[in-house]
């Protein structure tokens, strides 16, 4: 579990709350206040990216899809790129995120595309890999890109 504290800025365009990036596990879950400044990614039919505000509603938890649910799905389901920019408002933000990930971590335990999930028609995308390198890997990665995923996929 992390929770965020984002203090009132008194100049919000020179700054971020927290960088683009994705969660590395399976799922986030998010409660946030009533505040706002949570925006993930879009990219529409003509590739053009915009951000989009995730409004606050009360009472609502956003859940975030991580890159090991892409992986595990075989991209089935795609991790989301999201950020949070300062807001303008007098009072600080305040978000609870509870990151949901594997619990067996062994040396010996691997994780990749689930088998039910691939088939001839439909190769595995991403090599398999233990919870140690992939949390290695995501310790020492770039925070504001996508290249974790590029780390454990077969092709690029
Ligand atoms: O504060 C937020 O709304 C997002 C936090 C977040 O993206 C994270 O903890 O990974
Ligand atoms: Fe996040």
């Amino acid at each position: 579990m992390v929770c965020h504290y984002y203090p009132h800025c008194p100049e919000p365009e020179r700054t971020m709350g927290i960088v683009p990036h994705t969660d590395p596990g399976v799922l986030t879950v998010l409660a946030q206040d009533g505040v706002g400044g949570l925006q993930v990614k879009h990219q529409d039919e003509d590739g053009k990216i915009s951000w989009v505000d995730v409004k606050p509603v009360p009472g609502a938890l956003v859940i975030n899809v991580g890159d090991l649910l892409q992986i595990m799905s075989n991209d089935k389901y795609t991790s989301v790129e999201h950020r949070v920019v300062m807001n303008t408002r007098e009072e600080p933000r305040v978000s609870i995120g509870i990151f949901f990930s594997p619990g067996k971590r062994g040396d010996s335990v691997f994780y990749g595309p689930l088998p039910e999930l691939v088939s001839s028609e439909n190769p595995p995308k991403y090599r398999n890999f233990t919870m140690s390198e992939f949390y290695g890997t995501f310790f020492s990665r770039d925070l504001a890109s996508k290249a974790l995923l590029d780390n454990f996929k077969l092709s690029p």
